[in-house]
């Protein structure tokens, strides 16, 4: 438990399971090409060790006498060549699975190693590939781009990873969209990670760049296109200063929300694959949404430069619908993660008060679909339909809230303020009408930044982030 000076502030237990729990603590010998699933809830423990062989954790090698941890995850240890593991704890379910797309994924990797070997060759004047993955939700798009990003990590190369699904956040909160260069490993127990903006993180070579969407689905419209073009354009200067992450290429987590196909159409896939250039896309567990999207780009008049192979691979039998119960515990734990840091790596937020008048405050303006479905890249025409509307702070408005500090000036334009990145996140902890005082939750210490902050209706309030 972490306590803060002045407001008395401790992070927050998970709640309980309800689901009942069973212990394990045994030696599990695992066969070449099989991997042994689990799901393990927020307030229960699951040990693993490597006692001999090989074996990874969605493409990140496991050290040997090593013991992991794993707390609230759904997951799997493959190994391609046989390996004992010492397990321990308590666990919802496991099971050791015989089939996995593991051999799938792997040829996928090579593919893209040939054209990074292609980009190096080229002397960086061809960009390495440019992949995006979609399929329906829980249907392993995020577990395919970290297993990708390990396996080209191993190879020595420091791909960029961009993620664009609001449900769950990539070295920030949810809510956010980011993208950082990979070039050590990803974290076994860590994940993505979720705080290198308040402290120090295993795994980005440099600080991510993040942008605040605010809304749970990109389908919903509003600032979803302009900050894919906004991401698109931060994302190519950053890769044409970076040669290692030029060659590598990049790949792009997306949300399930978009392969939907309303009507038939995909406009939010296209629109990414043509801000970002895409010239790989993956399809995961949908054999329509590959028919769909091999008409849709294979029709297009391309010239070959700008070609896209869209790909199919099959979903893992290991894929596990998330309970809507469990994706709140994980949205919750990432923003806690965030503030507080989790294991040995602890982080000590500031908590701050600030005068109603020193906050600059900006709301997303729902059901103004005009805004995505109007906008074109580098339309920033003034006339259009406002984004933002300007908030006082009130307990209703803002209590237990994210607020995303830009680095735009509230009196700037409100396309400037949609299209500036995110210095960090501050949480909402208190709110007196009668002062007119907010107490707040900072990773970073200092005065109360005047720049333009942004709130939205996701992530949902987080009441008990501190006590
Ligand atoms: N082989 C596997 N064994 C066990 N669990 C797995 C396996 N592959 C994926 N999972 C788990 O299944 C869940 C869904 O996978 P994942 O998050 O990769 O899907 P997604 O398509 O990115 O979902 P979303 O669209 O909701 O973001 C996750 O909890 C993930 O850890």
């Amino acid at each position: 438990m972490i306590s803060l000076p002045g407001l008395n502030l401790a992070s927050q237990p998970v709640e309980p399971s309800t689901v009942p729990a069973t212990t394990v603590q045994r030696t599990q010998d695992l066969a070449a090409n099989t991997e042994y699933r689990f799901e393990v809830s927020f307030s229960r423990t699951l040990t693993v060790k490597l006692q001999s062989g090989t074996a990874e954790f969605f493409g990140t090698e496991l050290a040997p006498s090593t013991t992991y941890t794993f707390q609230g995850t759904k997951g799997a240890i493959f190994t391609w060549h046989g390996c004992k593991l010492e397990i321990g704890g308590e666990v919802e379910s496991d099971y050791v699975a015989e089939e996995t797309p593991m051999m799938s994924c792997a040829n996928l990797h090579f593919a893209l190693e040939s054209l990074r070997d292609r980009s190096v060759s080229s002397g960086s004047v061809e960009m390495g590939p440019r992949v995006l993955v979609v399929g329906p939700e829980n249907s392993g798009k995020t577990s395919l781009v970290k297993t990708l990003t390990s396996y080209a990590v191993k190879s020595g190369r420091q791909p960029m990873v961009i993620n664009l699904d609001p449900r769950q956040g990539m070295l920030s909160v949810p809510g956010s969209f980011s993208a950082a260069a990979y070039s050590s490993i990803v974290d076994i127990e860590e994940g993505w990670g979720s705080s290198p903006i308040s402290g120090p993180s295993p795994i980005p070579v440099k600080m991510p760049l993040v942008y605040h969407y605010g809304l749970k689905d990109p389908e919903e419209g509003k600032v979803f296109k302009p900050l894919v073009t906004r991401m698109a354009l931060a994302v190519t200067s950053r890769l044409e200063e970076d040669h290692a992450s030029k060659q590598a290429g990049f790949i792009i987590d997306s949300s399930g929300a978009i392969s939907q196909g309303k009507n038939g159409a995909y406009e939010n896939i296209e629109h990414i694959v043509s801000e970002f250039s895409v010239n790989v896309l993956i399809t995961l567990g949908s054999e329509r949404l590959y028919s769909d999207l091999t008409r849709k780009f294979s029709s297009q008049n391309r010239d070959p430069s700008e070609s896209v192979s869209v790909i199919r691979l099959d979903k893992s039998g290991g894929c596990v619908d998330r309970s809507e119960e469990y994706m709140r515990s994980l949205r919750h734990a990432q923003i806690r993660e965030y503030f507080f840091g989790k294991g040995d790596e602890t982080l000590a937020p500031s908590s701050q008060t600030a005068d109603f008048a020193d906050l600059n405050l900006f709301n997303i303006l729902p059901g103004n679909d005009n805004h995505n479905a109007e906008y074109r890249p580098g339309d920033y025409d003034v006339s259009m339909a406002p984004i933002y509307e300007k908030v006082t702070p009130s307990v209703v408005a803002i209590q237990n809230k994210l607020l995303a500090v830009t680095m735009a000036s509230p009196s700037d334009r409100q396309e400037v303020i949609r299209d500036a990145s995110v210095r960090g996140y501050i949480y909402v902890a208190d709110v007196d009408e009668v002062k007119k005082k907010v107490k707040l939750l900072s990773p970073q210490p200092g005065q109360t930044p005047g720049n333009a902050m942004v709130l939205g209706s996701w992530p949902e309030d987080v009441p008990g982030l501190v006590s």
